[in-house]
């Protein structure tokens, strides 16, 4: 009897541990552009301090989704969407809900780099100045902590004061990553964000998302299966706007549940 209870208190210990560690949770999410319907049904749990990554063919629905989790998806025309994503527990559809509030949480980056026409030191500043900081010892201290963080302080620290667009593409986007670290957010949405930049450049992101997941949840979209095989804890493969399988990385590529995750990570298909 007494074992029993033990057991019981056990378990119920340890779901409350898993139920806090998911950031996002999307309950039947469906998407539809005019007629279109992009996203179907979609479930998934993100996890605190893990890389998710997503993966799918061309059109499958990954960038919808990931634009969904920050409502960015609201800029497109006659986007309709059914469903919930909660956000910390919290609905991010809900009217009550200033998209403002939600980006200061959830940073992201996009395929291509897109530094603003500023120097360094202004791309990073940037967002903490929108946030009301106006004093030069702690906007130089963010500044420094958040290239740091991006794993390119070394590489720009006497040139802050020139322009951005001097900085190679590599670097450009390792800036671009600064510049969301800036505003501390909790969530990093990640577009194909190595997809546009060399080798070298690529494994700089990639063990850069190493250490940030330390202390960020990131959300990876990737063209590129062996990235998500290297830097992904779970893996969600996508196909015709719906979820396949949602696995732990090391699971769905060596033993799919379905039959299309195995021709799709086999190159059978996309
Ligand atoms: N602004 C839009 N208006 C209408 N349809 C769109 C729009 N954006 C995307 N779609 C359609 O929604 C579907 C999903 O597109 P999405 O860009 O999310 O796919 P994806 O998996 O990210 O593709 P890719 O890997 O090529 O970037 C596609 O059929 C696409 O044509």
């Amino acid at each position: 009897m007494e074992l029993t209870m033990v057991k019981e208190q056990d378990t119920s210990i340890g779901e409350t541990m898993e139920e806090k560690r998911v950031v996002y949770r999307t309950k039947e999410l469906n998407l539809w552009y005019g007629e279109h319907h992009a996203l179907k049904n979609i479930e998934l749990d993100i996890y605190e301090n893990e890389v998710t990554a997503i993966i799918g063919p061309s059109g499958c629905g990954k960038s919808t989704y990931i634009k969904t989790l920050n409502r960015m998806i609201e800029l497109v025309p006659n986007v309709r969407t059914s469903g919930e994503i909660t956000y910390r527990g919290r609905n991010i559809f809900d009217p009550t809900y200033r998209v403002e509030e939600l980006r200061t949480q959830v940073g992201m980056v996009f395929q291509k780099p897109n530094p603003f026409p500023k120097s360094i030191y202004e791309n990073v500043a940037y967002g903490p100045r929108i946030h009301g900081i106006r004093d030069k010892k702690i906007l130089d201290e963010i500044v420094e902590k958040s290239l740091r963080g991006a794993a390119i302080w070394d590489e720009v620290k006497d040139r802050l004061h020139e322009n951005a667009y001097g900085l190679s593409g590599g670097q450009q986007q390792r800036l671009c990553i600064a510049r969301c670290l800036a505003i501390e957010p909790d969530v990093i949405l990640m577009d194909e964000p190595t997809s546009a930049l060399d080798p070298i450049s690529t494994l700089k992101v990639e063990e850069l998302m190493e250490e940030l997941k330390k202390n960020y949840s990131i959300i990876i979209v990737t063209h590129n299966m062996q990235q998500a095989a290297r830097i992904s804890d779970r893996t969600a493969f996508f196909l015709n706007g719906e979820v396949v399988e949602f696995a732990e990385t090391d699971q769905l590529f060596s033993t799919p549940a379905d039959k299309r995750t195995e021709d799709y990570i086999t190159g059978r298909f996309g």
